[in-house]
């Protein structure tokens, strides 16, 4: 509803009934709708309405913009609000995501502005990505000498210009700055989970700018964190205001992947059981988000992948993601996106302050939500691993070292058998009675089923890696250089994965309007731009269904580098971790490659891209005689001075993880290959990498065929 014009106090800054709960309340109520403030909202309102700094933590969705939305109604000039625009993830190293958060956030900033202009509140934004003529229209106002907005949304790059300071220098001259909110404020410290260097020029606001209160907001808990913003942004005596990070409607629960069958599988049911609901997943790196994209949809749970890797052929299909995948797989970040009903981790996360934001997305509208964490001791070993070689890639100077304690913490909340509320909490310095989780984690609800699953993961794992050192692993396991500790994401670091991220632009607009155009312009709600690209998706299968199905089908060559690329990246990662050092990865990758290509290249695309993708998979859990077994089969190859000799293979019987073996049965149309070796060894005959479901088939046909009707696995059950 549009509000009637708005009644903003016009009063000098000194009177204290400005700050009043009475009057403050009134504003509340009148353009929010909100019955009362929340939490510490109050607080912190009438720190900065009197002229006083504040620091502001408060959880994700805990109602922050309320502070600097309330200051602009009380008193009259300017709130300064600098945003990003493109919040956190996207800044993240091998950090994938299932949706298209880029796209959608900047939709919902503009949305944002907009339902603040609704209600009544003269706001506006200013970024690069609005036509100039909008731009020239909010200098104009704000040159005026009585500028009529009231909240002028900005982004740090835009302050670190001289233009845009001057024009800031100006109003505060006339008095006309009213407040200076930060909102996540902890990408300006190195310390924090999103550090961005464009933050760090806001420590010339105080300078410049020395009476005008300045309000710093931020869902990021860590100490650390905090000195670091307060400092930085020289925070004069400020108000430091702390709310609970207890999210009391969700329900935290940990999954062991290392303890059921198919993660994938496991997955998908769940989401099936939880019905239509709107839900975000994480998955550490791009060949399993993929991966785990094509499988949802081949269940019929609508979903798309998105990694911030898309290359410009991968980014014309984004649109048809997109879409579909807004049925149900859907995105908020920093946004008030309220419906999110569950936020999945297929990987582990790389600290808790990381999977804390991420969780933190789920029920923003305090309804009930989940929050649910695959954790995988194989993903486990990876993530220390990317942590250790970043560390050491860190100079002993750098500003951003982080002790790799951070990622233990995150160990054990799922390795550790209490309340995971408890250790979420108390990892942010709070104190949290256990009697207070009332049953909302899997660890207080199912104590006894927690605990089994826990001691079968010591076992399990321990068999599986050969190594007693399954469980939590001390700290000075993970430290190769005693004292050097690196922010993980750091985006500095970041600069040589460029090939893995969307840039740094001040916004996502760009892709917005590579795939919309200029249709999409900025006077419709997000409702009408969504019809547009709809009708804009419409228009991209059309043209698509022109494309003959062969040439659709076909594995071009760029197809078959971009397959060996990602082969060579998961080999030259596993080697690594495993220590071997006897395998050209190139070599490996390739011959992996063509093995995939030699044996799925007439089935089509699909079949030899799932192919791939299973391969990639096992190599990432591949123990370190397997990848020996079947790459040194490689080099025999090699020394072989012919073509390998193919003869069909026998049957043979497979151990699996459980210790059961399984009858692997000779390929009836397609024989296994067979490498024979030099004279001097003995021929090794090549099990056939089985996908998931493969593996869950061949399980399920022995248990109930005993394995002797002889078909293939392969053609039972699809490719997922
Ligand atoms: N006093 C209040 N009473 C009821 N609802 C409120 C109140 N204050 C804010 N809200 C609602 O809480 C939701 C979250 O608010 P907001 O987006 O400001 O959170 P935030 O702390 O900025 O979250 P994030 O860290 O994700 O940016 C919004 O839907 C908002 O309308
Ligand atoms: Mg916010």
């Amino acid at each position: 509803m549009k509000k009637s014009p708005l009644p903003v106090q016009n009063v000098n800054r000194s009177d204290k009934n400005v700050a009043g709960k009475e009057a403050l309340v009134k504003l509340l109520r009148w353009h929010f709708g909100h019955g009362d403030f929340r939490g510490k909202q109050l607080e912190a309102i009438q720190a900065v309405v009197s002229g006083r700094d504040c620091f502001c933590l408060m959880p994700t969705g805990g109602g922050k913009s309320i502070c600097y939305q309330i200051p602009a109604l009380a008193k009259p000039g300017i709130v300064l609000v600098v945003s990003p625009l493109i919040v956190s993830l996207f800044f993240s190293h091998a950090s994938f995501k299932w949706f298209f958060e880029k796209i959608i956030l900047c939709l919902m900033k503009e949305n944002q502005v907009m339902a603040l202009k609704e209600k009544g509140i003269a706001a506006e934004y200013l970024s690069s990505t609005q036509a100039t003529h909008v731009r020239n229209k909010i200098h104009e106002d704000l040159d005026s000498g009585k500028p009529s907005v009231r909240l002028l949304y900005v982004t740090p790059e835009l302050i670190a210009t001289k233009g845009f300071m001057l024009k800031l220098r100006k109003l505060h001259d006339r008095g006309l700055l009213n407040l200076i909110a930060i909102d996540e404020a902890h990408c300006i410290s190195s310390w924090g989970h999103d550090f961005r260097p464009s933050y760090r020029q806001l420590s010339t606001l105080r300078d410049s700018l020395t009476d005008v209160p300045v309000l710093a907001l931020t869902a990021t808990a860590a100490p650390k964190v905090q000195k670091d913003v307060i400092d930085s942004l020289s925070l004069r005596n400020p108000l430091v205001l702390k709310s609970s990070f207890n999210r009391p409607n969700i329900f935290y629960e940990v999954r062991y992947k290392d303890l059921i069958d198919n993660a994938y599988t496991d997955l998908c049911n769940m989401l099936k059981s939880c019905g239509k609901i709107c839900a975000i997943i994480y998955c550490l790196e791009r060949t399993t988000c993929d991966d785990l994209s094509l499988h949802l949809t081949s269940t019929g749970i609508s979903s798309a992948a998105y990694h911030a890797g898309l290359n410009s052929h991968l980014r014309s299909t984004v649109l048809d993601d997109w879409l579909s995948s807004k049925k149900q797989v859907i995105v908020a970040t920093g946004i008030d996106k309220k419906d999110v009903r569950m936020v999945c981790h297929f990987n582990v996360p790389k600290s808790m302050e990381s999977f804390y934001q991420e969780s933190g997305r789920a029920g923003r509208d305090q309804l009930p939500s989940r929050s649910v964490l695959y954790y995988g001791v194989d993903d486990r070993k990876k993530m220390e691993f990317l942590l250790r070689n970043l560390e050491n890639k860190k100079s002993p100077s750098s500003s951003s070292k982080k002790p790799t304690s951070d990622f233990e913490q995150i160990v054990r909340y799922c390795e550790g058998s209490g309340c995971r509320r408890k250790k979420i909490l108390e990892s942010f310095g709070e104190e949290f009675p256990v009697q207070q989780c009332k049953k909302t984690c899997d660890a207080c609800k199912h104590p006894n089923q927690v605990a089994r699953s826990l001691e079968e993961l010591t076992t399990t794992a321990s068999r599986r890696h050969n190594s007693s050192r399954v469980f939590i692993t001390s700290s000075s396991d993970n430290k190769t250089n005693e004292g050097q500790y690196s922010e993980f994401w750091n985006r500095n670091e970041d600069g040589s994965n460029s090939d893995e991220e969307i840039s740094d632009s001040d916004d996502g607009a760009d892709v917005v309007k590579s795939l919309a155009g200029p249709k999409l312009s900025r006077k419709l709600g997000v409702d009408e731009k969504l019809v547009l690209l709809e009708r804009a998706e419409e228009k991209y299968n059309e043209s698509n269904k022109q494309v003959k199905k062969s040439e659709k089908n076909a594995i071009s060559e760029t197809l078959r580098e971009s397959s060996k690329q990602r082969l060579l990246n998961e080999l030259t990662k596993v080697l690594q971790l495993l220590g071997v050092k006897e395998i050209d990865s190139q070599n490996a990758s390739e011959f992996l490659e063509n093995e995939c290509y030699r044996k799925y290249s007439k089935a089509g695309k699909s079949f030899y891209y799932s192919q791939i993708a299973s391969t990639v998979r096992w190599l990432g859990t591949a123990s370190r005689d397997e990848l020996m077994t079947r790459l040194s089969s490689m080099a025999r190859e090699e020394e072989t001075s012919g073509e390998p000799i193919l003869v069909t293979e026998p049957s043979q019987n497979i151990e699996q993880e459980d210790g059961t073996t399984y009858t692997a049965e000779p390929q009836v149309d397609e024989p296994t290959q067979l490498l024979v070796t030099s004279p001097s060894r003995s021929p090794i005959s090549l099990p056939e990498i089985p996908s998931f479901s493969e593996f869950v088939n061949r399980r399920k046909m022995k248990h109930s065929t005993d394995g002797s009707d002889g078909k293939k696995p392969a053609k039972i059950m699809k490719l997922k």
